[in-house]
């Protein structure tokens, strides 16, 4: 189907012309209730989009158009564990890592909801054992740091979530993250360590990723090195999560240290699969439940509520508007909490991995934009560094603004200060400032045009009563569902990535051009093979 032929997307275009021209500030003035009416409740999260540029009919048309995309049907065949992945002819089933355990779900034979909690169970008992002393290393010793090494998916949920989480975290234990294959990263998180009391969990789903088994590699001998051991040291100082058992086994972890997931969880959606098991021994099993509980709220809200009352489907309908109607490019997630500092980066793999492409799930060019860039970094920050372009530039940049009700940290009025910038942020977006109003505060008339600030500048404010496991559960599981509503309205196949294959390969190839002390000959394009003589010239190797 081509989206943009449907009468639905027709009757969005014209009504654009309307209300596209219309200010934030008529609108609030014709219609001051929208501030109460405009909000939705998923969980604990309080969601307003009143400072949107839409009205009533607005919703009504942009909910017609998901209602014509089969919206809700892509939700029901995903939980039924229909493989909406077509690509790789895979379920999609991350919802069922968050199912309680009395949940009965069968999918191409396997029974998904028990072999989920019989994993969970593992991953309790080993978070315990670590998290109490009673794992004990090589040499005798507690273990006291766990370094989680993995990359894109097999990283950054658990680094964000271990970092929004850090308040709720045995403090006496150390967590680091490697992902990169820059030598740097090992260094730099292992530099303090003490092999005897650390232990490596290497994640990754394939466990053929570059960078993970290299890293990987690089930390069995640090180990080996550090402690004079053979490779019997290797069982009681690595765990391994991934779905590919004889990878694990080949590289010499003990399947027992294993903990499995499975080929229908996608790496971007594996945050609650055993991907997040350092996170489990930072936080503890019982926090780690409660975020699980906090995504199964959402889940459940977006599975069982009328697309016109289903949160996660109007935020990401509200994206379609800014991206295929107003030519938005880029959408901001403005978290204001230190602790949330991660959330960009990993919504940027969720979002930009599942729906940045150019070709249909049919494997047609797609009819419309696609895929914002999504970006970000905590309030207030980013006040004082790019605020000035969300405020005064051309583009137009859709805000999210996630805060919280109750501190982590209660000190004086500093929380109540931070929500302040918040709310002040995202009224002057709204309602900016027009030139008889800067002109009226004395301000030099050769400076007004400088300090009119043109507003009608949308943003969602989210709103949770505090920072927690379940609440950060909840925000997790929110945006996979706006990104699962807006690859429908694209048409895409939000699940898969073979984007990112490409440059894998070319770097495999080019890597002994690189290494290698011996004059190369390089079969590449005419940029490549300068750049690879330059670099070969710095390295102190022939041309
Ligand atoms: O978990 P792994 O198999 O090591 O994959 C790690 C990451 O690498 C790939 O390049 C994909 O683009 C990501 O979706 C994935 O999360």
């Amino acid at each position: 189907m081509d989206i943009t032929a449907t009468d639905e997307w027709r009757a969005l275009v014209e009504h654009h012309r309307v209300v596209g021209s219309a200010h934030l500030r008529e609108l609030f003035e014709g219609d001051p209730d929208r501030a109460g009416r405009m909000t939705g409740r998923v969980g604990d999260l309080h969601v307003d989009w009143s400072r949107h540029r839409v009205t009533d009919e607005t919703m009504r048309l942009l909910v017609a158009l998901a209602e014509r995309a089969g919206v809700a049907d892509r939700v029901a065949a995903m939980f039924r564990g229909e493989h909406v992945n077509t690509t790789e002819d895979r379920a999609v089933l991350h919802v069922a890592l968050r199912m309680p355990s009395g949940e009965e779900l069968v999918v191409d034979g396997q029974h998904v909801v028990r072999d989920v909690h019989e994993v969970l169970g593992r991953m309790r008992g080993f978070a315990e054992q670590v998290r109490s002393g009673e794992w004990r290393g090589h040499t005798g010793r507690p273990i006291r740091a766990v370094v989680n090494i993995g990359i894109g998916g097999s990283d950054l949920g658990p680094a964000m979530a271990y970092t929004a989480l850090r308040g709720h975290s045995d403090r006496d234990l150390t967590l680091r993250f490697v992902s990169n294959i820059d030598p740097t990263d090992f260094a730099e998180a292992t530099r303090d360590l003490d092999p005897a009391e650390t232990l490596f969990v290497v994640s990754s789903k394939t466990f053929t990723t570059l960078e993970t088994l290299t890293n990987a590699g690089v930390a069995r001998d640090w180990l080996l090195g550090g402690l004079g051991a053979d490779d019997s040291a290797v069982a009681k100082h690595f765990a391994a999560v991934s779905t590919n058992t004889d990878a694990v086994r080949e590289f010499g972890i003990d399947p027992q240290n294993m903990f499995e997931f499975w080929d229908w969880v996608g790496g971007r959606y594996s945050l609650t699969s055993a991907i997040g098991l350092s996170l489990m021994v930072a936080i503890g099993p019982d926090a780690y439940d409660e975020m699980l509980a906090g995504c199964h709220t959402v889940d459940e809200h977006v599975r069982d509520t009328p697309l016109e009352r289903n949160v996660p489907v109007l935020l990401g309908l509200l994206g379609v508007w800014y991206r295929n109607f107003f030519d938005a490019q880029t959408h901001a997630v403005l978290p204001y909490s230190q602790y949330l500092s991660r959330l960009p980066a990993y919504l940027q793999q969720l979002t930009m991995e599942s729906n940045g492409k150019s070709v249909g799930a049919d494997g047609q060019p797609v009819a419309t934009a696609t895929g914002e860039v999504y970006w970000g970094e905590p309030g207030t920050n980013g006040q004082h560094a790019f605020h000035q372009l969300l405020h005064q530039g051309t583009s137009l940049v859709p805000v999210d603004f996630i805060g919280f009700g109750e501190p982590t940290h209660d000190i004086g009025e500093m929380h109540d200060l931070l929500m302040a910038n918040m709310f002040a942020q995202a009224a002057a977006l709204a309602s900016g400032r027009t030139a008889e109003e800067v002109a009226a505060d004395g301000t030099p008339d050769h400076l007004v045009p400088h300090k009119v600030m043109p507003g009608n500048r949308p943003s969602t404010v989210v709103l949770a009563p505090r920072l927690s496991p379940s609440t950060l559960g909840q925000l997790v599981a929110l945006y996979e569902h706006v990104v699962l509503t807006q690859g429908v309205i694209w048409q895409l196949d939000s699940f898969d990535q073979w984007g990112v294959e490409l440059g894998k390969v070319m770097a495999r190839e080019l890597a002994p051009a690189l290494t290698s002390a011996e004059p190369i000959e390089l079969d590449q394009d005419a940029a490549t093979t300068a750049s690879v003589a330059e670099y070969r010239r710095m390295r102190g190797r022939s041309a």
